[in-house]
């Protein structure tokens, strides 16, 4: 039984906890903290685990094999450095860290620990409906990609967040999967602004980006976060001999009163509820077969913050910005992306 310790008992954080405790095989959560010390012994005492002071003293105790980091971005890098100084798995959920000195600096800590104790949470790569898509893409059926059309589409969001956010937090992980579905890098990115939504306050929103790939790909992704009619995240890759997209994911379609209508999930937790279960098990299979885990890596991780990086400046100025990554150290060599 591998044991784990979560640090942020928010929203995802408890819902990683549900997961760990009542649907998948071979974990159970033995420690929680959060700076919000009751809600994290609320949540921790619906599991059985205890409550403690910090991250730090959770990453420490001997009752933790593995720690999960689904505390707010600007504070992963800290937890995460903890966990490789103690040796010890860490899952960090996306971002890795919001910088990329940050994340340079947690590459560098794993280099010098000497194998793979990082993983980061992009779940799209373990998304049926994604995976079906790579698989399309790689038996050549709708011939050489040329283009990805990709849409992003929150609900909507909390009253902290920012313009820069829709880059950092939400087309992040278009970044991801869009390295990961093409098997290359992202070298430049341009950011257009349009007509502004009345419904998001001083948010510039919506967003246009368009990703330059090494390959001459080109992929523009719409980021909506006040759409209100539900989370709808569409993709659609243009090849040289046909098309191949995103299915529809509704359980149900209902016909009535003259319309045709599918359910629209209500957000990422709805959508993507299987790719997280199936993302979590691997990495516990990893782990307690004795394994590293071969998901998305701190490589991966520093790279998406780089690209993201270069979307800010390419929303700040309205300049076509060009993604520079350093050279990947050989520990990054073939592992970091799940094959489908
Ligand atoms: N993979 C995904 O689809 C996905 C979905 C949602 C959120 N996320 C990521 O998960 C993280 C948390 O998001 P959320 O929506 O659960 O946010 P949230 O605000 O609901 O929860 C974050 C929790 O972290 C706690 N916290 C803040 N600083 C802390 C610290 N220094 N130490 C310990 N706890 C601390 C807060 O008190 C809060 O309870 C973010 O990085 C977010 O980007 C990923
Ligand atoms: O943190 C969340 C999460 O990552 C969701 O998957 C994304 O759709 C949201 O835009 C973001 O704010």
């Amino acid at each position: 039984m591998l044991q784990v310790g979560v640090i942020g008992t928010g929203m995802i954080g408890q819902d990683h906890i549900r997961r760990m405790s009542s649907v998948l095989a071979g974990v159970r959560v033995t420690a929680v903290a959060d700076v919000d010390t009751t809600v994290a012994a609320s949540v921790g005492a619906r599991v059985g685990a205890p409550a403690f002071e910090s991250g730090e003293a959770l990453i420490a105790d001997p009752s933790v094999d593995a720690v999960v980091v689904c505390s707010w971005g600007p504070t992963h890098e800290q937890y995460v450095l903890a966990a490789i100084a103690a040796g010890k798995p860490v899952f960090c959920e996306k971002p890795l860290a919001t910088t990329q000195e940050a994340c340079l600096r947690i590459l560098e800590a794993e280099v010098a620990y000497g194998s793979r104790l990082v993983q980061v949470g992009y779940m799209r790569r373990y998304d049926d409906s994604y995976r079906a898509l790579k698989k399309v893409l790689g038996t050549g059926q709708i011939g050489a990609p040329l283009m990805m059309h990709c849409a992003h589409r929150n609900a909507s969001v909390p009253g902290f967040y920012e313009k820069e956010m829709a880059i950092t937090d939400t087309a992040v992980h278009e970044i991801d999967m869009v390295r990961w579905m093409f098997d290359d890098e992202i070298t430049a990115v341009r950011v257009l602004t349009p007509r502004r939504s009345s419904l998001g306050g001083e948010l510039q929103d919506p967003l246009m980006l368009l990703f330059e790939l090494a390959s001459g790909v080109l992929v523009d992704v719409e980021t909506s976060v006040n759409i209100r009619y539900g989370y709808d995240i569409r993709g659609e890759i243009v090849g040289e001999e046909g098309t191949a997209s995103l299915g529809s994911l509704s359980p149900v379609h209902v016909r009535r009163s003259g319309l045709s209508a599918d359910q629209v999930p209500a957000d990422w937790r709805e959508r993507f509820l299987r790719a997280y279960d199936v993302e979590f098990q691997e990495w516990i299979d990893a782990l307690r077969s004795g394994g590293q885990p071969v998901g998305p890596s701190a490589w991966d991780g520093y790279a998406a913050a780089v690209v993201s990086d270069a979307g800010v400046h390419a929303l700040r100025t309205g300049e076509r910005a060009p993604v520079a990554l350093v050279e990947k150290p050989k520990l990054y060599g073939v592992t970091g992306g799940v094959v489908a």
